[in-house]
């Protein structure tokens, strides 16, 4: 597997967790904007993803950073109607977007178009060639995708990142930058993804996971698992993996967690 070693850092409980992803995401904000702009970021949904971004949105540190600079991106969504609750768009705009108002350009929000037939977007696939369009706008030369600052994935008990799931198709989707799903294992069937090119394309790609019941999945993901299993395991950057987590998801991993 090409990429960055892997390095684990465990935090006691999932809203520590939140927390200190928050601050670490706003300090790499802070740090890359002293040296270049714009800055690309790609959010996750989840259950970590989203009170990350709430704790983001609670931090009086996040107007040290020009938001202005600041693209976000999204690593996978639910295929459904534009504004429903369970899109991942929908849940980072109550939990941060919103909270930001016109501090971020909304030409600066990248969402994966919604379920809108009568403009086009009557598939998953057509989602994705839209989204694949958007981001070859933002992309330079020669490359499919923005070079990703800071991608971040939440993980399903499944050990799913993005809507890439163990056994389906769309792990080894390549040659494209997003892919259509379809049959979900998990709610709703149907969704958008970010192919592993693009994930493995980000300059650092954070995993971020709590809570007991992902435990074997991070085990097997820092065991390097095969891929098709748990697409976890597949989740690198090119200049930094970080594995984000709760004391819980880890209690499963052999070895003291550290840089693998
Ligand atoms: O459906 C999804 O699930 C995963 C993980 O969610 P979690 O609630 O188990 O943390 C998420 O990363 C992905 O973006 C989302 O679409």
């Amino acid at each position: 597997m090409t990429g960055a070693p892997r390095t684990v850092l465990v935090h006691p409980d999932a809203d520590t967790l939140a927390e200190a992803t928050a601050a670490r995401l706003i300090t790499r904000l802070v740090d890359l904007q002293s040296a270049a702009a714009p800055v690309h970021v790609v959010l996750t949904g989840g259950t970590v993803g989203i009170k990350t971004l709430a704790a983001v949105a609670g931090s009086p540190a996040r107007g040290a950073v020009d938001w202005t600079g600041v693209h976000l991106w999204w690593g996978d969504e639910r295929f459904l109607a534009d504004g429903d609750a369970d899109r991942n768009e929908t849940q980072a705009r109550e939990a941060l977007i919103d909270a930001l108002g016109d501090a971020l350009p909304a030409a600066n929000v990248h969402p994966m178009r919604p379920l809108d037939p009568a403009a086009g977007i009557a598939t998953p696939e057509d989602s994705a060639a839209a989204y694949a369009a958007e981001l070859a706008a933002f992309a330079p030369e020669g490359a499919d995708v923005p070079t990703f600052d800071v991608l971040v994935l939440g993980m399903g008990p499944d050990g799913h990142v993005a809507s890439l799931f163990p056994g389906h198709e769309g792990v080894d989707v390549t040659g494209v930058p997003t892919v259509g799903i379809h049959g979900s294992p998990k709610p709703p069937p149907e969704r958008v993804s970010l192919t592993f090119e693009s994930i493995r394309a980000a300059r650092e790609v954070w995993v971020v996971a709590a809570g007991a019941e992902k435990a074997p999945a991070v085990a097997s993901a820092l065991s390097d698992a095969p891929v098709s299993t748990t697409p976890a395991a597949g989740a690198r950057g090119t200049e930094a993996t970080l594995w984000l987590v709760d004391a819980a998801a880890v209690a499963e991993v052999g070895a003291t967690p550290g840089a693998a």
